[in-house]
C-alpha cells in the first residue's frame, strides 16, 4: 500500500484487517518521519491510527460528519482524505494546517484548535440534520482531556436531554497533555481497568460458592460481595445516567473490537458513547515513554527522540517558572494554578517544589479564574498561568469575579502575540483588547526577560487588585537576569532612547524592533524617542502630557489586534484631553485572523518589521516637515 495513493477514504474500504494493520504501520512510520522534520502533534496522532481508519472504513465521510475535538489529532484523518502529499508543509506558512480546516477539505466539517467544542458542534449538526429530515451520522471524537472542559459537560447535558442520534467517541488515553486529572478521569480509570471487573466477577462467584461452607464468615463475605457489586454497576453509569448508551471500554488498537462495537453502537437509537482506550504515542518508543513531551514536539532525531533545539537564551516561560518559584519560596501565600498546561506554562517545576500549593484543574480556564478569585478573597496570592488564547474563555470570570471585586489575582499570560505554527486559533493577539477596558485591571508587558521577572515580583508582592503580565512564546532576547528582584512603579513607562520630534511607544518585543529602527533612522537625520510602554494600563499620563507639550508626533507599535488595543488607548487619551494637535499612527495587527507561520514571517506579513517602522517614522517626519 502506497500512502500517497490514498486520495479518499473509499480507497481503504476494500482492505482486510491485515491490510488495515499494515496501513496502520505505514501511517505511523510516515508520521514519525515527517514530523521529525516539521514538528507537530505526534503522540496524539500515533494513538488514533486504528480508530481513525475504523471510522473511515465503516462510515461515509463527508456525508457522515466526523468532528475532531481540539483537532490536533486529525493528522491521520488528513492522510486518509488525500493530504498525505502535503505533510512536508505541515504547520508552515501557506502549508497544511495542524488542525481541521474547512478550506482544505470537505472532510473537515468543523474547525477547532481550542478544546471541548466538538459535542456542542455535533449537537448543532444533529438538530440541523433532524430539522432538515436528513439521515447522516454525527460522530464527535473527544479525548479524555477535552472531556474535562466545561463546554463538553454542558453539551453532554443537552445531548442526553435531546436524545438525538449521535455517536460520541471518547478517545481515552489517560492523558491530557500531562496526565489527566479530576473525578471524571478517575471514573474513566475505573471503567478502563476492565480486568478488575472480570476479577471482581470471579471473586463474587468464588465467594458465592463458599458461603454455605464458611458459616460465621457469611456476613463478612456478603459485605465483600456488596462492595464488589458496587464496582460492577458503575460500568458506564455516569454516561448512562446522562442519557447516553455506553459501549466499552474497548481496545482502540484492535480492529475487530472496534468494528464489532462501532457497528453495534451504530444500530442503537439515540445518543451513544463509545469508550475507546488508546495509547498516546503508540508505536514510537520515545513518544510512548514521554507522551507529554511528544504531545506537540519540535523537529527531533528519529533514533533517540531528542529535540533538535538551537541553543539560545532562556524562554520567557522558563524565566516565569524560575521567578515564581523564587517568589513563592519567600511567601507561603503564593499559590499557582494551571488549566491542563503544567509543562507549557512552566508550572510543572513549581508543582515539584510546592505540590500542595499547585492546582491543575484540567481544561477549565473559566473555573481556574473563579477559583483564583476564591483563593484571593481569603487572602492568598493566586498566580494563574494561562496562554493568552485560552484565557479568552475566561472573559466573564475575569470581569465578573475578579475585576469587579478588585481581587488580587496575578494573570501570567503566556504565548502573548503570535505563536507561530499553531496559527489563527492560537495567536495571543486579543488579550490587550479584552483586558484593558476592564475597570481595576492592570496590564503589563516586559520588553525582555529580565523585566518579566521584575514585573512578576511587582505584581505579586507590591500590588493589590487584578494584574496581568503578558509575555511572548519562545526565547527572550538574551539579556542578563538581575540577581535581585525589584519593584517597577505601576503606570510608569521607560524611555529607552531619548530623541525629538517623534516618539515611538512600543509594547513588549516591539521595543527591540523600535530600537533597531531608531538606529537606522539616524542616517536619515531622524532621531525618534523610543519608549518602552510597559504598562498598557494604566498609561503613563504624566509622560504622555509631556510629549504633547513638546509637540511630539506619536507612533505606537504592538503585536496585538489594533481595534481596542494599546494604540487605541493612546488615541483615546489625547482625544479625551483635547490634545488634537498630535498626529498618532498605530502599528499592530489588522482586523483579520492571521494564519500560521513562523513568528518573524507573520510579523513581516502584518508590517511589524524594522523596515516598516523606519518607513512609518519617515512618513510622519516628512509630513510634519511639510507642514512646518
Ligand atoms: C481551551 C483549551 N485549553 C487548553 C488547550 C491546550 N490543549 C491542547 S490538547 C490538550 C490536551 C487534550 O487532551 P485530550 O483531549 O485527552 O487529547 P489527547 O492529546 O490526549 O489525544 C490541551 C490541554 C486547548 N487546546 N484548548
Ligand atoms: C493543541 C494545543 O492547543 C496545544 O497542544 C498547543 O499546540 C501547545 O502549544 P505550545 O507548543 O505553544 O505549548
Ligand atoms: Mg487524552
Amino acid at each position: 500500500m502506497e500512502l500517497n495513493n490514498i486520495k479518499d477514504p473509499k480507497d481503504i474500504k476494500n482492505l482486510s484487517i491485515k491490510g488495515l494493520e499494515q496501513l496502520s504501520y505505514e501511517i505511523r512510520q510516515f508520521l514519525i518521519e515527517n514530523l521529525s522534520k516539521t514538528g507537530g502533534h505526534l503522540a496524539p496522532n500515533l494513538g488514533v491510527v486504528e480508530l481513525t481508519l475504523a471510522l473511515h472504513y465503516l462510515f461515509d465521510s463527508p456525508t457522515d460528519k466526523l468532528i475532531w475535538d481540539v483537532g490536533h489529532q486529525a493528522y491521520v484523518h488528513k492522510i486518509i482524505t488525500g493530504r498525505a502529499n502535503q505533510f512536508h508543509t505541515l504547520r508552515q506558512f501557506k502549508g497544511l494546517s495542524g488542525f481541521p480546516k474547512r478550506s482544505e477539505s470537505e472532510h473537515d466539517v468543523w474547525e477547532t484548535g481550542h478544546s471541548s467544542t466538538s459535542l456542542s458542534a455535533a449537537m448543532g449538526l444533529a438538530i440541523a440534520r433532524d430539522l432538515k429530515q436528513e439521515k447522516h451520522r454525527i460522530i464527535p471524537i473527544i479525548g479524555d482531556g477535552a472531556l474535562t472542559g466545561g463546554m463538553a459537560l454542558e453539551a453532554l447535558n443537552h445531548i442526553g436531554h435531546e436524545k438525538r442520534k449521535m455517536m460520541v467517541i471518547l478517545n481515552d488515553n489517560t492523558m491530557s497533555i500531562a496526565p489527566n486529572v479530576g473525578a471524571i478521569h478517575n471514573h474513566l480509570e475505573r471503567l478502563r481497568t476492565n480486568e478488575r471487573y472480570l476479577k471482581v466477577k470471579d471473586e463474587i462467584e468464588f465467594l458465592m460458592k463458599k458461603i454455605p461452607a464458611i458459616g460465621g464468615k457469611v456476613a463478612k463475605a456478603a459485605e465483600k460481595i456488596k462492595d464488589s457489586l458496587k464496582y460492577l454497576v458503575i460500568n458506564g453509569a455516569l454516561f448512562e445516567e446522562m442519557g447516553l448508551t455506553y459501549f466499552g471500554p474497548i481496545d482502540g488498537h484492535n480492529f475487530e473490537d472496534l468494528f464489532t462495537t462501532l457497528k453495534l453502537a451504530d444500530k442503537t437509537d439515540g445518543p451513544v458513547l463509545v469508550h475507546v482506550v488508546t495509547k498516546k504515542g503508540k508505536g514510537y518508543r520515545p513518544a510512548e515513554l514521554n507522551a507529554d513531551k511528544f504531545h506537540g514536539i519540535s523537529p527531533y532525531k528519529i533514533e533517540s527522540g531528542e529535540v533538535l533545539k538551537k541553543e539560545g537564551p532562556p524562554t520567557y516561560t522558563e524565566v516565569f517558572s524560575k521567578t515564581i518559584i523564587n517568589i513563592a519560596k519567600k511567601n507561603s501565600d503564593v499559590v499557582a494554578i494551571t488549566a491542563a498546561m503544567p509543562s507549557g506554562t512552566g508550572l510543572n517545576k513549581f508543582q515539584r517544589v510546592f505540590p500542595e500549593r499547585f492546582f491543575d484543574v484540567g481544561i477549565a480556564e473559566q473555573h481556574a479564574t473563579t477559583l483564583a478569585a476564591g483563593l484571593a478573597i481569603d487572602g492568598l496570592k493566586p498566580v494563574l498561568a494561562i496562554y493568552s488564547t485560552f484565557l479568552q474563555r475566561s472573559y466573564d470570570q475575569i470581569l465578573h469575579d475578579v475585576a469587579r471585586q478588585n481581587l488580587h489575582v496575578t494573570f501570567a499570560i503566556d504565548r502573548a502575540g503570535f505563536v507561530g505554527d499553531d496559527g489563527e486559533t492560537h495567536h495571543g493577539v486579543f488579550d490587550i483588547a479584552y483586558l484593558r477596558h476592564l475597570p481595576n485591571m492592570t496590564v503589563m508587558m516586559p520588553k525582555d526577560e529580565n523585566e518579566l521577572q521584575h514585573m512578576l515580583y511587582s505584581a505579586v508582592e507590591h500590588h493589590h487588585g487584578p494584574i496581568a503580565v503578558r509575555y511572548p512564546r519562545g526565547s527572550g532576547i538574551g539579556v542578563q537576569l538581575d540577581p535581585e528582584l525589584r519593584q517597577i512603579p505601576i503606570g510608569k513607562f521607560e524611555i529607552v532612547k531619548q530623541g525629538y520630534g517623534i516618539a515611538i511607544l512600543a509594547v513588549g518585543p516591539m521595543v527591540s524592533l523600535a530600537e533597531q529602527a531608531a538606529k537606522r533612522l539616524e542616517e536619515f537625520g531622524i532621531f525618534p524617542m523610543v519608549i518602552n510602554a510597559r504598562f498598557i494600563k494604566p498609561l503613563d499620563e504624566e509622560l504622555l502630557f509631556q510629549l504633547a507639550e513638546k509637540h511630539f508626533q506619536i507612533l505606537t507599535i504592538e503585536e496585538g489586534i489594533t481595534s481596542g488595543g494599546f494604540g487605541s488607548s493612546i488615541l483615546e487619551f489625547y482625544a479625551n484631553n483635547n490634545l488634537d494637535h498630535i498626529d498618532i499612527k498605530i502599528m499592530g495587527i489588522p482586523d483579520e485572523f492571521i494564519e500560521q507561520g513562523s513568528i518573524p514571517k507573520l510579523r513581516e506579513l502584518v508590517g511589524l518589521s524594522v523596515d516598516n517602522i523606519v518607513n512609518q517614522v519617515r512618513y510622519i517626519a516628512t509630513k510634519h516637515k511639510r507642514r512646518a
